[in-house]
């Protein structure tokens, strides 16, 4: 069979006796030029999914696209109406359904969190009123992670950059930790074909390695009773199967599950020492691309890491402030010369982590006060907490590419000060229209490049 995907043959031979592991069916998916095309609606924002677009069999908010369209060119996108995401990932929202069994808010850890595509998951599905930490140790990215998160909109996510085991501080905190684990890549092959080449055994091993000294750093910042949800992009039993039973065996972790309907194919196995219940999506049986996901529970007892924060109550004008948000319960916090809004019941949390971590973000950035006025800050504009009064002008998708590319373009509005421009009723960001002309807002490192 003809391989336009040279998957390696030590691979194949390592995922041979692997159940309904077929290597014909595997090559040739690997052969096809497509793979599937899938986006998760932002549900706290407004999209019209195109008539052809087919749900996502274990993801409320999940759909299929008939084919790949130019994301970047769709004003939406940049809005955060949607995220693009391989659906087998989008499996976390079945688990979190099923296994959160309750609608009291908890606080949850993304660890490797970047670009954010877990995260922007686990905001959406948590109980209402929930904390999420999405941590990147690697600063580079927790940009994007950061930029991804403001589009969301949503004020209860913090965003920090930090080893695994900076979280050793916070002892018995999180009732949620998600470890999206860095791993050897080859179940992105179909869209990674760079993870081809840096594929090898060795790396599988050195993987693995890093895998556990991951979760041995983090696992005292769960609860007793907290769920672990442990993924890989890896078919790599060294990865995968492996780790959850050196889980068992090391910590006092038990394994969970969630029954699935077959007609998913989504294979449900069992880990080779302890048979723990695990989940394996292979791109011939889904259509996905290739994960790897268990889930476990900590019973080893924790005490709670206690914290009184150090930060003294800023004195800010509250009133200036709630004029631009709409009325959700929300407090206020200083970061250096801005102004953050955090739920008012998640202050306290948000300010031990303030005290302990590097913030990148947290809740929605407002923007700066001057003695007269805020200048309202893009993570504003995106937000869901933007007051509805807030000035807006209606962009065509032509002013609007224009406007995310930080071109000039013609605006007829008698609209003046700060604006919020909208496509389709979605604000884009801000715009600050003078008499006779007007400065786009976007920010400059979000701009569209592409030509
Ligand atoms: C599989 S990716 C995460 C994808 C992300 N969860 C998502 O859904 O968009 C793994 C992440 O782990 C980060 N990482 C790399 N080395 C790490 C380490 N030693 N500890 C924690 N995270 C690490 C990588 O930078 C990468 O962003």
């Amino acid at each position: 069979m003809q391989n336009s995907i040279q998957v390696p043959a030590a691979l194949l031979e390592s995922l041979a006796h692997l159940p309904y592991f077929e290597t014909e069916p595997f090559l040739a998916v690997h052969a096809q030029a497509q793979a599937p095309v899938s986006i998760r609606l932002n549900p706290h924002k407004n999209y019209l999914l195109p008539d052809a677009a087919q749900p996502v069999a274990w993801c409320e908010n999940g759909f299929y696209l008939p084919s790949r369209p130019v994301f970047t060119l769709d004003p939406l996108f940049h809005a955060g109406c949607y995220y693009v995401q391989e659906a087998s990932s989008m499996f976390i929202d079945f688990l979190l359904k099923n296994l959160l069994e309750t609608e009291t808010p908890i606080r949850a850890l993304d660890l490797c969190a970047a670009p954010g595509g877990k995260s922007t998951l686990l905001q959406a599905a948590l109980p209402e009123g929930s904390l999420l930490v999405s941590n990147e140790v690697i600063k580079a990215r927790s940009g994007i992670l950061a930029e991804n998160l403001s589009k969301w909109g949503a004020s209860n996510t913090v965003v920090t950059s930090n080893d695994p085991s900076d979280f050793g501080r916070l002892t018995g905190w999180f009732d949620l930790l998600l470890v999206d684990a860095p791993c050897s890549g080859s179940g992105m092959f179909r869209k990674d074909t760079d993870a081809i080449a840096e594929w090898s055994e060795e790396n599988v091993t050195l993987c693995s390695q890093r895998q556990q000294r991951i979760l041995a750093d983090v696992l005292p910042t769960l609860k007793e009773n907290g769920l672990l949800i442990y993924a890989t992009c890896s078919y790599s039993e060294a990865e995968n199967e492996q780790i959850v039973d050196w889980l068992i065996d090391e910590f006092e972790m038990q394994p969970v599950t969630v029954p699935i309907p077959s007609e998913w194919g989504i294979v449900f196995t069992q880990t080779p020492k302890n048979q723990a219940g695990v989940y394996r999506f292979f791109p011939h049986l889904v259509r996905g691309e290739g994960l790897f996901v268990a889930c476990l529970r900590k019973t080893q007892p924790e005490d709670e890491a206690q914290h009184r924060s150090r930060q003294k109550p800023a004195k800010l004008d509250t009133k200036l402030l709630r004029k631009w948000l709409s009325d959700e319960q929300l407090s206020f916090m200083p970061l250096q010369e801005a102004v953050l809004a955090v739920p008012a019941d998640l202050e306290a949390d948000i300010k031990c982590l303030a005290d302990n971590f590097y913030l990148r973000k947290a809740g929605v950035r407002l923007g700066e006060l001057t003695a007269k006025e805020l200048i309202p800050a893009h993570e504003l504009a995106v937000s869901t907490c933007l007051a509805e009064d807030c000035t807006r002008i209606d962009l065509t998708k032509e002013q609007a590419i224009a406007y995310l590319r930080r071109d000039n373009f013609e605006l007829d509005t008698n609209v003046r000060g700060w604006a919020v421009v909208c496509y389709e009723n979605v604000p884009l960001g801000w715009v600050k229209a003078l008499p006779n002309r007007f400065n786009n807002y976007y920010p400059k490192e979000w701009r569209i490049l592409m030509q």
